[in-house]
């Protein structure tokens, strides 16, 4: 059939606003800049995110109402960027914008941004933390670095709960090399990779003949940590029997070897870690109360990497850098696809996980620009762990203006509707009553979880976080 003129001819305001909604859909709030840096286009959540001033044709930074430098940062960064606005919605004092600038180009010259924004509360806190070699932008890290400065001084008995791969160790290792202790050795021992006979002579050594192929005394690992500090790592594993026996030893200061009789005295400061809420355990009758109290003198608990979406991509380019370093490729981006995919993802083994996701891509990929097909396999299988696409970091990476479909949405499940797949996170309700207001059915709905799963879930946080 013959094309006619009339078939062809593109209704242009009805193309670009349809354009921005499905950039919204995908990618939340967006403005679209020209390349002098003039608002273009604002899509109908943008106007909601910036109210005043938000007028076609007006600089980006009297749009925003944030500071021209600011502005000019976000830009010009390659990470996402925080705008502080003066005088935010309703005039109540001030408020904060994620924001990601990317850069359009048209026949190789520059066209412009398309800016994508998530509003955030105000966080005077906010800046970036290298402490003991570990890295991170999330305020409840930082908070959690200076319990661990306090703890860290004295003799104290911590206790780290986290998931694997959140860095418990990491932080064990701090306390240790932060305290006077430090002179003294650090010895780790994980109580759930050892059977129980075997766990206790590790832990209180033994004495010669005192089993079969005990063929010389054995000083265990209290006293090998004598002056310094023993990380009882899984130390929810460890077997009732043992348990009373650590419980003899933190109140008398001294050790029995296996086979031995006459006690050993020890200095030695306890840090313990597990995956597992103690306290439950203790209702389930398999630890004991007692123990748990001695231990957790100071609990400390390290949020999983979902919930701190914020040093996902800065933690993946560190790694990046570090592998870099030993030679052989040099990565120098991450190409918009592999950033999505990477801040998506739910990340069940956290920083660990990050890690070695960051050196496959780093062996398996050849290019300058690492992109989603050198991540892992599990990020390119249909049922990989997804974070729902709520989150500021989330709604940040852009699909390069090359790309010649549109890939599938990012699927914001209906109400009643959830895949069983998709976790959702703490970070990701904050996030969604951070985008709808604090209004819990929208909320809701917009996670597709009903508003009593929502409240639920934030109670358990909650009781989690006062543990
Ligand atoms: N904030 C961080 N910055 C940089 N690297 C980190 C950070 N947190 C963890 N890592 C790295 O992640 C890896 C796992 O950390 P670590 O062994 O301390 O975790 P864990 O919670 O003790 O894990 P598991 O419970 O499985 O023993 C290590 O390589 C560590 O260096």
């Amino acid at each position: 059939m013959k094309r006619t003129a009339a078939a062809t001819e593109v209704d242009a305001p009805r193309a670009l606003s349809q354009a921005l909604r499905a950039l919204e859909t995908l990618l939340g709030p967006t403005v679209l800049l020209d390349a002098q840096a003039r608002v273009v286009a604002l899509g109908a959540e943008a106007q909601v995110l910036v109210p005043r001033g938000a007028e076609v044709g007006a600089r980006f930074h009297e749009a925003l109402t944030g500071t021209e430098d600011d502005c000019q940062a976000a830009l010009r960064a390659a990470r996402e960027g925080l705008i502080t606005l003066r005088g935010g919605a309703g005039g109540a004092g001030q408020r904060q914008l994620r924001v990601r600038a990317v850069r359009l180009s048209e026949r190789g010259k520059d066209a412009g941004w398309s800016v994508h924004l998530a509003p955030c509360a105000v966080d005077p806190d906010h800046r970036e933390e290298r402490f003991q070699g570990m890295w991170t932008q999330d305020s409840r890290m930082r908070r959690l670095f200076r319990i661990v400065e306090k703890a860290a001084r004295t003799d104290v008995t911590v206790l780290l709960r986290g998931e694997s791969g959140t860095g418990k160790e990491k932080v064990a290792c701090a306390l240790h090399a932060l305290s006077p202790r430090a002179h003294g050795p650090f010895r780790a021992i994980n109580c759930a990779a050892l059977s129980p006979s075997l766990l206790e002579s590790e832990l209180f050594g033994h004495a010669r003949g005192a089993f079969t192929g005990a063929v010389r005394d054995s000083p265990g690992h209290f006293r090998l940590a004598q002056g310094g500090t023993l990380f009882l790592d899984e130390v929810a594993e460890m077997p009732l029997d043992l348990q009373a026996k650590m419980l003899r030893v933190l109140e008398t200061h001294s050790v029995i070897p296996v086979g031995g009789r006459e006690p050993v005295s020890v200095d030695v400061r306890i840090v313990s870690a597990t995956h597992r809420a103690l306290r439950h355990e203790v209702e389930q009758g398999r630890f004991r109360a007692d123990l748990m109290y001695r231990l957790r003198v100071v609990p400390i608990f390290l949020p999983p990497l979902r919930e701190r979406p914020g040093d996902i991509l800065p933690l993946a380019e560190q790694f990046l850098a570090e592998f870099n370093a030993r030679g052989g490729r040099t990565v120098q981006r991450i190409c918009a696809r592999a950033r999505r995919q990477l801040e998506e993802y739910a990340w069940p083994g956290n920083v660990r996980e990050l890690r070695n996701a960051m050196e496959y891509a780093h062996v398996m990929g050849e290019h300058a620009t690492l992109t989603e097909a050198d991540l892992p396999p599990e990020f390119n299988e249909q049922a990989r762990p997804v974070r729902l696409p709520l989150s500021p970091a989330s709604i940040t990476s852009p699909l390069p203006p090359s790309s010649p479909s549109l890939p599938s949405p990012p699927s914001l499940p209906s109400a009643g509707a959830r895949d069983p797949l998709v976790e959702v996170s703490l970070g990701d309700i904050r996030r969604a009553l951070a985008r709808t207001g604090g209004r819990r059915a929208r909320a809701a709905a917009l996670l597709g979880i009903s508003r009593i799963t929502l409240w639920r879930r934030l109670k358990e946080a909650e009781r989690d976080e006062k543990r």
